[in-house]
């Protein structure tokens, strides 16, 4: 992570705010806190300049921006009592008596604010507390600190004990941070670091806003009253960067010589409120560093003018031990930095935390050792020890992948749990883990498939790749089975690649399968477009096939006329139709079926949950006549007479929504892994949508046409719009690029259109009647012309990477090598755009935007409504943790089927929040 990544995203300190208030001088009233924040620290800056060593230059201020209001205000100060800033004392009588400044915290922020009045409440445990009143050292109260934790004495975790058991922490800090959520430890732990800053050894050129680490002696150190309720205490900190022995104590020395270069570090921490200006409490501080101390300090620096001078505000401070070792910044660690929570600053939260990791104790994990090392995971304490605290990125790695494991683990182990404990017998329990263990070998050889499925196989135009032919083994397997099936069928996660890996092929297969078993069979897909391609691509397979008796085959979607409907209802209640293509009208009420052994959802993350269920919840599966008649024979088919239908889900792009149901243990994934033969990478351009950019596509058009290919012209819109006049329009576009293509049929297609009008002008560009068509992005989902062999996106920026993603897997479906134009009416975008041309994997591209949007889910993604949320976990990319969580919970299961042998494990489930179910 490079550290101008992350100094643009952290806190700017109160210079800066009184830069931004300065430079706006439409504003009438200033925000009075601010201003006077700043005027304090202007003027202790003023008059209290930077400590300077023996005669060595004096060091200035700030970047000469304070000079001009630091000035005014200590005139102001001179003349009269403007900044003599006495209202907003911290801590009232009664807080007083209760609570107190304590001396070791390593609070990060520039100046003493409300939140920032914790930091001082946080002491390591004991410590010196001081009396407002005398400035004499007074005893703590109980009601003041809380004891040290007795962690160890029950049963109980650490992990879920009250907040208030971490030592050291105020009656009303553990107030602040139970009202912000966290109310016991392991919520605190769960606190995760948005990402780390790289602290670098500053060797080379230190810049302002930097992230770096430096080990130095302390020069000097005081504690200073700057005013009547601000105070400020200043570690002088010299690092010495060189091969040769520099002493520090000659401050004579040369020390811009380019081999002995000393660096002077001024940590400052200004405080607000009467109390910290008592003079026992700056004395203590000051005392706390001593010069001489070997010390690893680790922050964010900002140049001071002098040469070599640095201030720094948000900083660590350790002592080094005599050997140098045992802190843990000193090694040069990634420095977390951890996202703000209601209120309370990330500096507070990471003391907070580091105090936390001090009480875990090694013996905390529930997971079994057996586990950790069969999936090779780091030990619990460690997990949480590394991803506060990593040693490098490797170690905050490992214990990501720990803390994800967990979150989905604990999902997969209760809902298989619960699923256990609703069977009776042995026998059942082992037949369900054994159906979802080991999935991979579940898989039945094409012989033993029933001949429908062998001859429609044998009649397909092309061989099934390796991954296809798996693939359709492991769900005729499943297929077999007397328990319901409900698997996601996808292209896998680690392999790069465009979509069109050939899903559908494999889900015909499944339900030829089931017709050829006497039952039937339902393909559900997001668009009519893509019902109708479905249907006529089957139609055209089906022609194909000989010696056999064809199935019957029927579309219905929102458009297929009543009439038509009826009859089509009417051949699905009385099994005369087996198969049925269709929108989401196939789980309307009226729609019935004789015998609905399978349900194949074709780009599943466009239905939502429920809608998905109503194929498993409706009357939708009566058992076919054949059944019926054997059900009366064997107690097997009696069973399959109330079976709910298998359920086949297909998605091109696994989104979280997708992988959180496979979470619930029992749905299994069947991946394709490669991609039918002949395909060619698609040459991805992003250019600008100036007039020569735009001449130069036209004219890549052209050639494209006169090679025999087929263009799709995808634009954001389909009419101009007044408001966004800089968007192209698909219809506004149709007749200028008629014109200009002449003598190549031009085609339309946008979401406006009636469905026969879709169908058609999509049919003509499938035929190559149409040889340009110009859509909206209608033509995103699944839509298949495999000879389409180039694809314009006008106005690229408004498009999402993924979904451009998307749809530029439109062309590259055949044998022709493809090209796809990016075009951005914004010299912005195009660098955003770029990534488009360098990768054709979803998943990094899928991570790309989710950077590119910004660093808020650097580690985590929240998700949305019905669904857990993971803290750290991306599921886009977290899949293979989700496989090894999911063998894992088996592997136990498979042990203990009660969890009785493993008694930690059953209570951290019982402790772990309810098992949320999805939506229906
Ligand atoms: N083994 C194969 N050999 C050659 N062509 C194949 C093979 N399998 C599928 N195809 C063809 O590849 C194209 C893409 O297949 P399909 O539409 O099933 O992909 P998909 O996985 O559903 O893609 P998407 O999710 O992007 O729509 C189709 O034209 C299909 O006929």
């Amino acid at each position: 992570m490079s550290n101008l990544y992350v100094s643009v995203f952290m806190d700017n300190d109160g210079v800066e705010k009184l830069e931004e208030y300065r430079m706006s001088p439409g504003r009438l009233v200033p925000d009075t806190k601010h201003f006077v924040d700043e005027i304090d620290i202007a003027l202790s800056c003023t008059r209290f300049p930077c400590i300077t060593l023996g005669n060595s230059p004096l060091v200035e201020l700030y970047g000469g921006v304070l000079y001009e209001e630091a000035e005014m205000n200590l005139l102001a100060s001179k003349t009269g009592r403007e900044y003599r800033y006495s209202g907003n004392v911290v801590f009232t009588e009664h807080e007083n008596s209760e609570e107190r400044p304590l001396l070791e915290s390593t609070h990060s922020d520039a100046t003493f604010s409300a939140s920032d009045e914790m930091n001082l409440h946080l002491l390591s445990y004991p410590s010196v507390p001081f009396s407002s009143d005398s400035g004499e050292p007074k005893p703590f109260t109980e009601k003041s600190i809380s004891k040290p934790a007795e962690i160890s004495s029950d049963s109980e975790s650490i992990l879920d004990k009250p907040i208030k058991f971490l030592p050291g922490l105020s009656s009303r800090c553990c107030r602040q941070l139970e009202n912000s959520g966290f109310h016991t430890v392991r919520k605190l732990l769960h606190h995760f670091p948005r990402t780390y800053a790289d602290l670098q050894n500053s060797r080379d050129a230190i810049d302002d806003g930097q992230y770096l680490i430096f080990v130095g002696t302390v020069l000097a150190s005081r504690g200073i009253k700057a005013s009547i309720s601000f105070s400020f205490v200043e570690v002088l900190v010299g690092c010495e960067f060189a091969d040769g022995n520099h002493n520090f104590d000659d401050s004579n020395k040369d020390h811009s010589s380019k081999q002995n270069r000393i660096v002077y570090l001024h940590l400052k921490k200004y405080f607000r409120g009467t109390r910290f200006t008592n003079q026992s409490f700056l004395r203590s501080l000051q005392s706390k560093y001593k010069e001489g101390d070997h010390v690893c300090v680790s922050g964010k620096v900002k140049k001071l003018q002098t040469e070599d001078h640095y201030e720094m505000r948000e900083y660590s401070i350790d002592i080094l031990d005599e050997d140098g070792g045992s802190n843990p910044h000193a090694e040069r660690r990634p420095y977390p930095l951890y996202p703000a929570k209601a209120g309370l600053k990330p500096g507070f939260l990471r003391d907070i935390i580091s105090r936390a990791l001090k009480v875990v104790e090694r013996d905390i994990d529930p997971i079994p050792r057996m586990v950790l090392s069969e999936f090779n995971l780091v030990d619990l304490r460690d997990a949480y020890i590394g991803i506060h605290h990593p040693r490098d990125l490797d170690e905050a790695d490992s214990a990501r992948r720990r803390l994800i494991f967990d979150d989905f683990f604990y999902l997969q182990l209760g809902r298989l749990f619960q699923m256990l404990e609703a069977l009776g017998t042995q026998i059942e329990k082992e037949d369900l883990l054994d159906k979802y263990r080991r999935q991979g070998l579940n898989t039945i050889s094409n012989d033993d498939w029933c001949a429908l499925t062998r001859k429609f196989l044998e009649a397909l135009p092309y061989s099934l790749t390796p991954s296809q032919l798996d693939a359709a083994s492991e769900i005729i397997w499943d297929l077999k089975r007397p328990v319901p099936m409900n698997r996601l069928l996808q292209r896998s996660y680690w392999y790069s690649g465009d979509v069109g890996c050939g899903k559908t092929v494999v889900a015909f297969l499944a339900c030829m399968e089931v017709i050829g078993s006497g039952f039937q069979a339902a393909f559900m897909v997001p668009t009519e477009l893509l019902a109708t391609q479905h249907y006529e691509h089957l139609l055209s397979l089906l022609e194909n096939i000989k010696d056999v008796d064809k199935p019957s085959i029927a579309i219905l979607t929102g458009s297929t006329a009543s009439k038509q409907s009826r009859i089509i209802r009417q051949g699905l209640q009385s099994g005369e139709i087996d198969m049925v293509i269709g929108t989401h009208s196939l789980i309307a009420e009226k729609v019935e079926f004789s015998a609905l052994r399978i349900a194949v959802v074709d780009e599943q993350q466009r239905f939502g949950v429920i809608q998905r269920g109503r194929f498993n919840s409706k009357q939708l599966y009566y058992a076919s006549e054949a059944s019926k008649i054997n059900a009366k024979e064997s107690d097997e088919s009696a069973n399959r007479l109330y079976m709910a239908p298998h359920i086949l889900a297909m998605s091109a792009t696994p989104i979280p929504r997708t992988l959180a149901l496979a979470l619930y243990g029992d749905m299994t994934l069947t991946q394709i892994t490669d991609l039918p033969p002949g395909r060619l990478p698609i040459d991805t351009h992003v250019l600008q949508s100036d007039e020569g950019g735009l001449e130069n596509v036209y004219k890549m058009m052209l050639e494209e046409l006169h090679d025999g290919g087929k263009v799709y012209l995808v634009y954001p819109i389909i009419d101009e719009s007044e408001q966004l006049p800089q968007l192209r329009a698909a219809a506004a576009e149709f007749e200028s690029i008629s014109d200009r293509f002449n003598g190549y049929q031009c085609g339309l297609l946008h979401g406006r259109m009636k469905s026969d009008e879709k169908d058609h002008t999509l049919q003509q560009f499938r035929s190559g009647e149409v040889r340009i068509l110009l859509s909206t992005q209608v033509i995103e989902i699944g839509v298949d012309v495999p000879d389409a062999s180039m694809m314009v996106v006008m106005n690229a920026e408004r498009f999402g990477i993924s979904q451009l993603h998307q749809l530029r897997g439109r062309v590259g479906r055949g044998e022709r090598k493809s090209r796809c134009v990016l075009l951005s009416s914004t010299a912005s975008s195009v660098a955003r755009l770029k990534v488009l041309e360098k990768s054709c994997d979803g998943f990094y591209l899928a991570n790309a935007d989710l950077i590119l949007r910004g660093p808020g889910n650097l580690l985590g993604k929240k998700q949305s409504g019905h669904l857990p949320e993971f803290p750290i976990a991306r599921l886009e990319i977290d899949g293979s943790i989700l496989q090894e969580a999911h063998l894992a919970a088996l592997s136990v299961l498979g042990t203990s089927n009660d969890l009785q042998s493993f008694p930690r494990l059953r209570a951290e489930l019982s402790m772990r929040q309810p098992l949320c179910l999805l939506g229906d």
